[in-house]
């Protein structure tokens, strides 16, 4: 028997009404799936809805038109099969490290000790396990984003969300923090929907990668498969000549509308 898909946004409009009055189309039309276990990147210019689409499958927002669709089934309030990672991290500043993945657990009414003792192989799974009881001020902004990816993935979510997620990271950091994210989806293969503007960094860690048109009603217009052997070390996986050749493909398309992206964030407008 086949997977349902965990992913299928079909036909997705998504449209805000602006402060005077007037209706911005973000989103025309969008066709998006991520299949059971796939990691799939969405890269796209500035501005052009990439987080509307992961909203949108998040539950967080409704399209005006079109469908959302989770393991087949539709999706009405959050997406209570997700787990979210974002660019800014959300984790209490008043608890320490293990503190913070615990309460993911305890939540959901699982006993302090238990909690504690799942929270205590989490962090040593994300290589913090010296750091339980610093503060997340006592922390770097990569071991911060460790703690996050453990306060996220504790709680044993079907589908993953990561909107930028190392964004905020220094290079090396974005790339170490790529690898282990690589190793613990390899372990668990979650279905993964990852948005970034970093084609690279979509090329190198995921199954596809889906390209979004500058807005307003942006659409999807490419998806390509990323067919790289893995396991992958994404720092070395970028010397490859078929990363080279994929990057290049890609990014023809790409950049006209990174080129569109950047004028239009300059404009505001409604359609
Ligand atoms: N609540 C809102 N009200 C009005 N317009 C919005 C709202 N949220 C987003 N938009 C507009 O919708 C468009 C898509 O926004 P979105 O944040 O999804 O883009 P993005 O591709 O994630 O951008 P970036 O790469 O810069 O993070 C933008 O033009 C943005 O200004």
């Amino acid at each position: 028997m086949t997977e349902p898909t965990a992913v299928a946004l079909d036909d997705a409009t998504v449209a805000f009404r602006l402060a005077d009055g007037r209706v911005y189309t973000a989103v025309e039309k969008a066709d998006l799936s991520v299949a059971h276990g796939e990691f799939v990147a969405i890269v796209g210019p500035t501005g052009c809805g990439k987080s509307t689409l992961l909203n949108v499958a998040a539950g967080l927002l409704r399209p005006a038109s079109g469908t959302a669709r989770i393991f087949d089934r539709p999706l009405a309030g959050l997406n209570r099969e997700a787990g979210y990672l974002f660019q800014a991290d959300a984790l209490f500043p008043w608890k320490t490290a293990i503190d913070n993945v615990a309460i993911g657990l305890e939540i959901k009414g699982t006993a302090r000790s238990e909690a504690l003792a799942r929270a205590g192989k989490w962090l040593a799974s994300v290589g913090l396990g010296a750091f339980a009881n610093r503060y997340p001020h006592m922390l770097s902004g990569g071991q911060r984003k460790r703690v996050a990816l453990a306060q996220v993935l504790i709680r044993d979510p079907k589908i993953l969300l990561m909107d930028e997620p190392f964004g905020p990271l220094d290079a090396q950091t974005r790339q170490i923090m790529g690898n282990l994210l690589l190793e613990l989806w390899t372990a668990d293969r979650k279905a993964v929907l990852f948005v970034t503007h970093d084609l690279e960094e979509a090329i190198a860690l995921a199954d596809r990668v889906v390209i979004m048109s500058a807005g307003p009603g942006a659409r999807i217009i490419g998806d390509w498969r990323v067919t790289l052997p893995r396991p992958r070390d994404i720092s070395e996986v970028r010397m490859e000549k078929d990363f080279h050749a994929l990057h290049k493909e890609i990014w023809n398309v790409l950049k006209d509308q990174v080129m569109k992206g950047y004028a239009q964030s300059s404009q505001s407008g409604a359609a």
